[in-house]
């Protein structure tokens, strides 16, 4: 799996504990910045890393923010996109399990390091269900591919 990591200013401490992680996870990465000495503009990092994911280049996305909801807005505008914003590990594991998600992001300002990284971990290892949840995810990227 091959990962595409990237923050705004607001989620910079949060990006580099993900990226240790994936270091001790074993997990290939990439890091897209941002080399924040001020402030920057999050669509700026969200969507060059979901048009990379949609396009297979990368395998999924994880994106900080501030709160996490930036990043899941520009995200999911791109076509191929199932990115949540995830602040609790039960949604963590849900949101690969049933939702098959492909972009995960999160909020500096909302959560700390420690819950920040036990997402991460679930999200990049728990597998999708399939069955009725690959049904349900079809019926997304049918309307999307109208
Ligand atoms: O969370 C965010 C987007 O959803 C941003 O990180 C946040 O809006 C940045 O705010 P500021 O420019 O005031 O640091």
């Amino acid at each position: 799996m091959k990962v595409a990591l990237a923050s705004d200013h607001g989620g910079v401490n949060i990006r580099k504990e993900i990226a240790n992680l994936m270091d001790i996870l074993g997990i290939e990465y990439q890091d897209f910045g941002c080399e924040c000495d001020g402030s920057v503009d999050y669509p700026d990092y969200a969507l060059p890393v979901a048009q990379k994911v949609a396009s297979g280049e990368f395998d999924r996305g994880i994106l900080i923010c501030g709160t996490g909801i930036g990043m899941s807005i520009a995200a999911n505008k791109v076509k191929g996109i199932r990115c949540a914003l995830v602040h609790d590990t039960f949604s963590a594991k849900a949101t690969r399990a049933h939702n098959d998600t492909n972009i995960l992001t999160m909020g500096e300002r909302v959560i700390g390091p420690g819950l920040a990284r036990d997402i991460a971990q679930i999200w990049l290892t728990e597998e999708f269900e399939g069955g009725r949840h690959a049904t349900r995810v079809g019926k997304i990227s049918e309307y999307e591919n109208k």
